[in-house]
């Protein structure tokens, strides 16, 4: 059972400079698929692709090649028109994402009302508590007249998650979601996160630079790398056996404070030649060719900086 398949999606941006313009592949034939009840990360340095995967997801961007296919849980295709409530964002701002002049229970009753979930004041305002309750905002009657720069930065973001579940989402991409908050509440948001994804069986893409984090709350990982996959499996099997170089560069760069630093130990300083042309799946156990995507061409280029953009 599948909530969103991701179908070698390709994303090019044109880059122009005085009169010059050149092509940035940011995408490179991407796919993976999100099941209900299941988190899958993508994880990589900035400038990998990871939020342009996310962009296309939440029909920011479109994409230059490939294919989004969204499917309800019983099965059936979601409908152009009825994308934006299946798939829903959590940004990494949230901020930015809340508007400064309305109240959280606008920000609430506004996509409940606009996608037909409550119909009378009475419901709105019922299911409005319901979903600060289940973010654990409460007395939700005391959160819900407030203004985002009223609350704390956890706060907002657990009322963006609640505007995220307002029109029934079925499936969360969560990009960076707790990276501007502070260290002490971090761990509290994503188990949040974590409970409503279990209640509601929704299928979350948790975008992140934060291995540690990505093997705790997912399921599966993807390591992205200038636009590729270049490793992906079982979250365990990726940060405790990873085996494409570029993977080995990026967690042993990470803080290591429990066993990955012992299981991570030999990082050969830079990407192998012959990883730039592959992908290492531990479902398969095995190397595959980058298929319909170009090699990784600038890190062939100097790959002595292949890790360091
Ligand atoms: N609108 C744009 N125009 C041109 N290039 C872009 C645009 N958006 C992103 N890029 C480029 O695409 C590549 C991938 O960027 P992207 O933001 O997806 O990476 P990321 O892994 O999400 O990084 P970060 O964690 O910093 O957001 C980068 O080289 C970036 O400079």
């Amino acid at each position: 059972m599948t909530a969103l398949e991701v179908r070698d999606l390709v994303k090019d941006y044109t880059i122009r400079s005085g009169l010059r313009s050149s092509t940035l592949r940011a995408v490179d034939h991407v796919s993976f698929t999100l099941t209900p009840g299941k988190t899958v990360a993508l994880v990589g340095e900035s400038g990998s692709g990871k939020s342009t995967v996310a962009k296309m997801l939440a029909r920011l961007e479109r994409p230059t090649g490939g294919e989004i296919i969204a499917t309800k849980a019983d099965g059936t295709p979601v409908a152009d028109r009825e994308y934006r409530d299946h798939v829903q964002m959590v940004f990494q701002d949230p901020f930015a994402s809340l508007n400064p002049f309305h109240t959280i229970e606008h920000h609430l009753a506004r996509p409940l009302r606009l996608h037909g979930r409550a119909k009378s004041r009475e419901e709105t305002r019922a299911l409005v508590d319901q979903l600060l309750e289940r973010v654990n905002l409460t007395p939700a009657r005391s959160i819900a007249p407030r203004r985002p720069h009223e609350l704390s930065g956890g706060q907002r973001q657990r009322v963006a998650i609640a505007r995220a579940l307002a029109p029934g989402a079925q499936v969360v991409v969560a990009d960076e979601p707790v990276s501007m908050l502070d260290v002490s509440i971090r761990l509290g948001v994503l188990n949040l996160l974590a409970r409503l994804q279990r209640e509601d069986s929704l299928a979350v893409l948790y975008i992140t630079h934060d291995l540690a984090t990505a093997r705790h709350f997912s399921d599966e990982i993807l390591v992205m790398y200038r636009g590729h996959v270049v490793e992906r499996g079982p979250s365990d099997d990726v940060i405790l056996t990873p085996r494409h170089s570029y993977t080995k560069l990026l967690a042993a760069a990470a803080p290591n404070p429990d066993e990955r630093g012992r299981s991570l130990a030999a990082s050969p300083g830079t990407i192998e030649k012959e990883d730039l042309t592959r992908m290492y799946d531990h479902h398969t156990q095995s190397w595959h060719p980058f298929d319909k995507a170009a090699p990784i061409a600038a890190a062939l280029a100097n790959p002595a900086g292949g890790a360091s953009s």
